[in-house]
């Protein structure tokens, strides 16, 4: 496939909606529930001890769900979608998305110097043994540095993140604090620390690029927008 071609499939993967409000908490509401439900399932999946035919049932169950949950589905992704009260939303996304069971999920708090976020990352994170993986913690690095460059109006894709691990983070509740540290023309140089009870866990640093696809039209919407 051609640079261009995947340019444009990839700008076609923001949408424009004109969703009321009302209806868009509802629809939150809903989603919200069902990742919770999964992400507890997940949880469940890991941790469970039961009899091999306590399994069998529950695989059953979980087949149910997933053939009805597949009746009605989106194609290949749920992407950004950007509504006509100025919001825009990408409940996919694997870090934040409220449809997605696979995030842990992380809802920032922005401040005018910085984002931060608590979230408590349990069994289904874990690397080392007790410990949450490095792989896990380098994504929620990554979208905290990400979530500081578009807060503070200089979004981008990240080009190169860096982290320093300087002790294992226990699994558990985390909290993490990003910023920007400095922007060169497109690209935003963001820093960003996890801490625990214990004390600081890792450091990052990431730049944070404009793609040349997104410069102009995506870029505008996206800073001109607040969303989830
Ligand atoms: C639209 C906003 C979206 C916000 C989403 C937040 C998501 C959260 C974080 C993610 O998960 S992002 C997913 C993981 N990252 C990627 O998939 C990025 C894949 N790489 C790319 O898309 C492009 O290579 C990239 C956007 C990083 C840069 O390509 P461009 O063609 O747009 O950049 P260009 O060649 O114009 O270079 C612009 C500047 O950046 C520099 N640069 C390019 N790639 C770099 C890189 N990888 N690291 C550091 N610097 C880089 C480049 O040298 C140049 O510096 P100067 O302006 O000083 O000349």
């Amino acid at each position: 496939m051609s640079t261009e071609e995947r340019d444009r499939q990839q700008r076609g993967v923001y949408a424009e909606e004109d969703i009321p409000a009302g209806e868009l908490a509802r629809m939150a509401e809903v989603a919200r529930e069902l990742a919770d439900d999964v992400r507890a399932l997940v949880q469940a999946t890991v941790l469970t001890d039961v009899a091999d035919d306590r399994i069998a049932r529950a695989r059953e169950l979980i087949g149910q769900a997933t053939e009805i949950l597949g009746e009605e589905h989106h194609e290949r992704s749920f992407g950004t979608r950007f509504n006509s009260d100025g919001t825009h939303r990408s409940w996919g996304n694997a870090l934040t998305g409220i449809r997605n069971p696979i995030a842990p999920p992380l809802r920032f708090e922005c401040f005018p110097d910085k984002v931060t976020v608590d979230v408590d990352l349990g069994g289904a994170y874990e690397g080392p043994a007790g410990l949450v993986h490095g792989g896990i913690i380098a994504a929620v690095f990554d979208q905290a540095l990400g979530h500081a460059t578009e807060s503070a109006k200089v979004p981008g894709m990240t080009g190169t993140l860096s982290i320093r691990y300087r002790q294992g983070t226990r699994l558990g509740k985390i909290h993490v604090e990003a910023w920007v540290d400095r922007v060169e023309g497109v690209k935003a140089f963001a820093k960003g620390e996890l801490s625990t009870d214990d004390g600081l866990c890792a450091e990052a640093e990431g730049v944070f690029i404009m793609p040349k696809w997104a410069r102009g039209e995506i870029q505008e919407k996206v800073l001109g927008r607040v969303g989830d």
